[in-house]
């Protein structure tokens, strides 16, 4: 059996007397341990919580002259005073929001996101980015049996027609063809072919074995290939069904979940590649180095050799991307594009400028596109968007002012909606005011999270 621990146990007897209300037995702990004041327990729940909970009245009052902290949450992003606003103890919340009439500001709880299991998100290869300069290993590896070719003609995957799996809307997803070697041995070196390495599978094939061409390292490669011919012309497809998804939208968002990381990973290279095929710095013709995941150029003394030169490298775009949410607490800030389809509401967006935070980045970007003054800021998860190649930063972000003002240039529409027109979108479509973001864009994960903060009181 495990050992008890005696300071754990110590915490519990407190929590618990907390909850049940015992003043007495609360004071007296607290006097002769003081480190239990602001200690928690299962689900971050603090004695201030149980008490809160509980509405008594005299423990919170004595925790909090005794120099407990209000502002810890539980694992819900619940504080004291949320529980007890829930639970209807008025007098309590009182107190805890420090005597003030009616509700204090909204605050951003502590969340807990993860947005592992976002679309783009999910990462199965190691991207091993030692090997990018070892051309040996790296040449050795693109005859290797076992390795893996994901194919693009003009950054269109080529995937399988076959509809392997549903999404929870009615769409099929598609599945990336693996190509071996010998499949696509005819357009490797061709001009207009570009190579990227992506990684090794993260699981090992088999132990490091020793053969007759050589050593055999057990991990598996993947690279990602784009040429710009008709590849239908030069290669032999291992399946009829193939064929290219065009895109990027809606093609990108038909993957499936788990292939969905890598494709955003090959593809933004690739256009990189595609849009940069000179020296961005003299213009010169360049090489393609690392594995693909360099250019340099071929000029000598140019500019871009000298020090660090981010143009030699893939670029990365951050756009901050925000659910901006009412001084109550109790709506959000939804905009729409005129491109969107019709009835849709998403989250603003905007690219962040140079030498900007992401937090005015957000403030920026709300004021320009709805004249909605922003004040706190919390990161929430971020998303990579191969389109071309984009991270959306996600945040939640509280409004100062909540007059609309759109900026038509930018958006057609914005407006607040009510966590219960928010609840109905997600959960009873047809009867909705308006629709919701594609389950696949970050913007969708925020509003959802932004509903979950609500359950767990
Ligand atoms: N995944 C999601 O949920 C989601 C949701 C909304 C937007 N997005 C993406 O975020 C990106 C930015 O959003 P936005 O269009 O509202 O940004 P935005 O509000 O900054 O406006 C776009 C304009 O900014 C300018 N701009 C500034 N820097 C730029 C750069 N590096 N690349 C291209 N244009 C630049 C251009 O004039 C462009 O027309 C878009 O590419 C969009 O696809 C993703
Ligand atoms: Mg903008
Ligand atoms: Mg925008
Ligand atoms: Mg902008
Ligand atoms: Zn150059």
């Amino acid at each position: 059996m495990a050992a008890i621990n005696p300071k754990a146990e110590m915490v519990e007897r407190f929590l618990d007397s907390a909850g049940r209300g015992d003043l007495e037995r609360v004071t007296s702990m607290i006097s002769n341990s003081n480190f239990l004041i602001n200690k928690s327990g299962e689900n971050g729940w603090t004695a201030l919580m149980f008490a809160a909970r509980n509405g008594h009245f005299e423990v919170v009052k004595a925790l909090l002259a005794k120099g407990c902290d209000a502002s810890p949450v539980n694992r819900s992003g619940k504080t004291a005073y949320d529980i007890a606003r829930f639970w209807g103890h008025k007098h309590i919340a009182m107190l805890l929001s420090g005597g003030q009439d009616g509700r204090p500001p909204y605050t951003l709880p502590g969340m807990h996101a993860n947005g592992e299991d976002l679309y783009f998100n999910h990462e199965f290869l190691d991207r091993l980015s030692e090997k990018r300069s070892d051309s040996k290993w790296l040449t050795a590896k693109q005859t290797s049996p076992d390795t893996v070719f994901l194919l693009f003609h003009n950054l269109n995957p080529l995937v399988i027609s076959e509809a392997m799996e549903e999404d929870g809307r009615g769409d099929s997803s598609f599945l990336m063809t693996r190509l071996r070697p010998p499949a696509v041995e005819p357009i490797l070196g061709r001009p207009g072919t570009t190579v990227v390495f992506l990684g090794v599978e993260k699981q090992r094939r088999c132990v490091p074995t020793t053969t007759l061409e050589g050593e055999d390292d057990g991990l598996t490669a993947w690279f990602a290939l784009n040429t710009e011919e008709d590849p239908s012309e030069l290669l032999k497809f291992p399946d009829p069904k193939c064929f290219f998804l065009h895109g990027p939208m809606p093609g990108l968002l038909k993957l499936s979940d788990i292939e969905a990381g890598v494709v955003a990973q090959a593809r933004a290279v690739l256009a990189w590649h595609s849009r940069y095929s000179f020296c961005p710095t003299c213009g010169s013709e360049t090489r393609v180095d690392e594995g693909g995941h360099k250019r340099t150029c071929l000029r000598e003394g140019c500019r871009s050799l000298k020090g660090i030169h981010n143009t030699c490298y893939p670029r990365v775009d951050p756009v901050a991307i925000m659910l901006v949410i009412h001084p109550e607490g109790n709506q959000c800030l939804l905009g729409r594009k005129k491109i969107f389809p019709s009835g849709m509401f998403s989250c603003l967006a905007g690219f962040i400028e140079p030498g900007e935070t992401v937090e005015e980045g957000v403030r920026r970007e709300v004021w320009e596109e709805s004249g909605v003054r922003v004040g706190q800021v919390h990161y929430v998860t971020s998303q990579p968007w191969p389109m071309p190649s984009s991270l959306m930063i996600g945040c939640h972000a509280v409004a100062l002012t909540t007059n609309i003002n759109v900026d038509k240039n930018e958006i057609e529409e914005a407006r607040w909606f009510t966590r219960q027109q928010v609840i109905d979108a997600t959960v009873r479509a047809k009867h909705a005011v308006f629709s919701l973001p594609p389950r696949q864009a970050i913007a969708y994960y925020l509003i959802k999270h932004w509903i979950g903060m609500n359950a767990n009181l």
